[in-house]
């Protein structure tokens, strides 16, 4: 019953958030409720009704179990591993990327006022490394922002920090470090690039994160089951870490439901984990709001600590 408390609370967040149709998937079945979690999303009737009640074309679907496994995250990645990176196919030490992209890194502080508060943004593009905590500390503090190249990853983060996006989003050539402070809440997120050569450092920034937030552009089905890979990939080295997988482009005609996506992706086969499956859009201007919601819910997550 926890859980459905849980799932409650979780409800009224994204109702608060302003119109967003959602949909709370009842996988919170106990520990002897092993059946529910082969239940396909066809069985759950409500769906297309639902679909049709969304004010903006945003969904939510949110899952949340109360079976929490007492499986351990992977051993922190240790200073040697997690310092090497690849850039143009070569092979750099972490104090090599460092030196090499010390130059070219850019820090920027800023204020920027939205609707509802002050953010304050400090983040640090392209090609710069990770924090060295951020692969020795085991302490989980970061939100893991993961998904294939041009889903949309730098979007959703800029969109979080700043309540806009930049007209020109720069493909990610390393790592995206961005930490959002609003009043007593401090929130940081690393989004690792999504380019071939990148994926493979993905699971090394596993045992630190609180949340994988997995991007998917919708408009690309072909590409579905390469992101559904990864995914599982990733799930399989941490069986209770809590994801959030955002449907991004709902705005493109040819983008995919998030039911379709679900599918896809085979979201019913990630275990007993807290799950939330969002649609969402970050054009420039017309920002749905999905991508509110998405905040709401890491907020809530991060102010609760789980
Ligand atoms: N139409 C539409 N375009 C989007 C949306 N979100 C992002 N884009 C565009 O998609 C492209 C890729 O966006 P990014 O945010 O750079 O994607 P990314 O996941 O960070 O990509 P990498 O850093 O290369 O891994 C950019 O041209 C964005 O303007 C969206 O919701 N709708
Ligand atoms: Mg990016």
């Amino acid at each position: 019953m926890g859980s459905l408390k849980e799932v409650g609370i979780i409800g009224a967040t994204v109702a608060l958030a302003g119109g967003v149709a959602y949909l709370i998937w009842n996988y919170a079945f106990t520990d002897e409720d092993t059946t529910s979690k082969s239940r396909e999303p066809e069985e759950i009737g409500t769906r297309p009704r639902l679909r049709e009640e969304g004010k903006d074309g945003n969904w939510t679907y949110a899952k949340s179990t109360s079976k929490q496994s007492s499986a351990k995250a992977p051993p922190p990645v240790n200073a040697s591993e997690a310092s090497t990176f690849t850039k143009y196919g070569s092979s750099l030490t972490q104090e090599d990327w460092e030196r090499e992209t010390e130059n070219v890194e850019r820090r920027r502080t800023k204020e920027v006022t939205t609707r509802e508060t002050v953010v304050s943004v400090a983040a640090v593009q392209s090609f710069s490394a990770p924090r060295a905590s951020a692969s020795l500390d085991t302490k989980k503090t970061q939100v893991l922002v993961l998904g294939l190249d041009g889903a949309g990853k730098t979007s959703v983060l800029q969109c979080w920090a700043t309540g806009n996006v930049e007209e020109e989003v720069e493909p990610t050539n390393g790592f995206n470090a961005v930490s959002i402070n609003k009043e007593e809440l401090h929130i940081e997120f690393l989004e690792i690039g999504g380019n071939e050569k990148l994926r493979q450092y993905w699971h090394k920034y596993m045992s630190k994160a609180l949340l994988l937030v997995f991007v998917v552009d919708s408009s690309d089905p072909d590409l579905f089951p390469v992101a559904k890979e990864h995914l599982h990939e990733l799930l399989s080295t941490d069986s209770t870490l809590p994801l959030m997988v955002l449907a991004n482009k709902q705005d493109l005609p040819d983008s995919c439901s998030i039911t379709d996506l679900h599918d896809a992706l085979a979201l019913s086969e990630i275990g007993d984990r807290k799950m939330f499956l969002i649609g969402i859009h970050t054009r420039k201007g017309e920002l749905g709001s999905g991508i509110r919601s998405a905040w709401n819910m890491i907020e809530k997550m991060v102010c609760d600590g789980s």
